[in-house]
């Protein structure tokens, strides 16, 4: 459940309780000069936004050029769940995997997840810290697929493997609603097996499960994904309720009707059940990873955070017990 006051980041989230989810997704083929955006992040993001936990202000506030080829954007929201108020922030990745060649496009995504666990771990260390740092680490990564029907491409499998060591990573069949109940079914079973083929680690991760209770409720979201999502930022009257849906020729896909597609799970995973979760872990396994890595290379190299900083922190000390 949410903790009171507590922003949730898909990829850096800072206010304090947040959260931040990144949005991504790679071009439809390692080469290729047809970049593939549009997969609907932003849609889908305009969707979190617009779903049934309500809207209270929407306030774009971030905006950061890492690479001439990425930019990365945030949009921040209150929202309120139960009474509870959360900030969210969403990056959305355009552009990645745009190029003719894809090779480490993934660098500036790895880049900006490890600049923020590096500035956490700047104020965590410093002296004069703030008793609440500010968190604009990512939480969790939105991964679109295209609705392909096939496999997991080669940068899929590179991005999700790699990414998969630093960031909580949700896959997602994007525009599922260009599939068929079947192709999707079949879809996603061929992504499990291809998932589990290349070892890629996707939450929620088994190892982390903390006892048979949460085992037998992950185990139940483990099923489903990827979730096949469907996004839309136009509502419909339907039977004189206002719903969020996407009109066809055939009638309205709507994206909250659970019938239709698996967009409440993705969301209820964000925002409801699991986002003191993907906080936890982000914080006690990646986090605690990427600074004991730091830590280490600070330790043999003698460079990097200030030593002044390290010798107050009390928190490592040397074979001899003395601060390093
Ligand atoms: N059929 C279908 N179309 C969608 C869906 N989501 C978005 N679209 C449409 O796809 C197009 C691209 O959507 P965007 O949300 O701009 O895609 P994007 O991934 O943010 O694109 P970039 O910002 O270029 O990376 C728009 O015309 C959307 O209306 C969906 O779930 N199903």
């Amino acid at each position: 459940m949410p903790v009171p006051g507590r922003c949730l980041t898909f990829t850096s989230c800072a206010v304090s309780a947040g959260c931040e989810v990144l949005l991504s997704s790679l071009g439809s083929q390692c080469g290729s000069c047809l970049g593939q955006s549009g997969l609907g992040k932003s849609t889908l993001m305009n969707t979190l936004f617009k779903s049934k936990v309500s809207r209270k202000s929407c306030t774009p506030d971030y905006e950061e050029k890492i690479h001439k080829t990425v930019h990365l954007q945030s949009v921040s929201h209150v929202i309120e769940e139960k009474g509870v108020k959360m900030k969210l922030t969403i990056i959305d990745t355009p552009g990645f995997g745009d190029q003719i060649n894809n090779e480490n496009c993934w660098d500036p995504i790895e880049k900006y997840i490890n600049v923020q666990y590096e500035e956490y771990l700047k104020e965590e260390l410093s002296i004069n810290r703030k008793r609440r740092i500010p968190d604009t680490r990512v939480h969790c990564c939105v991964y679109f697929l295209p609705p392909s029907g096939h496999w997991l491409r080669p940068i899929d499998v590179e991005f999700m493997k790699r990414l998969g060591k630093i960031v909580n990573i949700v896959p997602v069949i994007a525009k599922a609603d260009t599939l068929t109940i079947e192709e999707r079914l079949e879809f996603r079973d061929r992504i499990k097996r291809d998932l589990e083929a290349y070892e890629i680690s996707v939450y929620p991760q088994k190892e982390y499960d903390q006892d048979v209770e949460d085992q037998i409720l992950n185990d139940k979201i483990r099923e489903k994904i990827p979730f096949a999502v469907v996004g839309t930022d136009k509502e419909h009257q339907v039977n004189g309720n206002k719903i969020l849906g996407r009109k066809t020729k055939w009638g309205i896909i709507e994206v909250e009707n659970v019938a239709h597609c698996e967009f409440s799970d993705l969301r209820d995973l964000l925002i409801r059940s699991h986002l003191q979760d993907l906080k936890d872990i982000t914080h006690n396994i990646h986090y605690e990873t990427y600074r004991v890595r730091r830590l280490n290379e600070i330790k043999m190299n003698g460079i990097g955070l200030s030593p002044l900083m390290l010798v107050n922190s009390g928190s490592e000390k040397d074979d001899a017990g003395n601060h390093v």
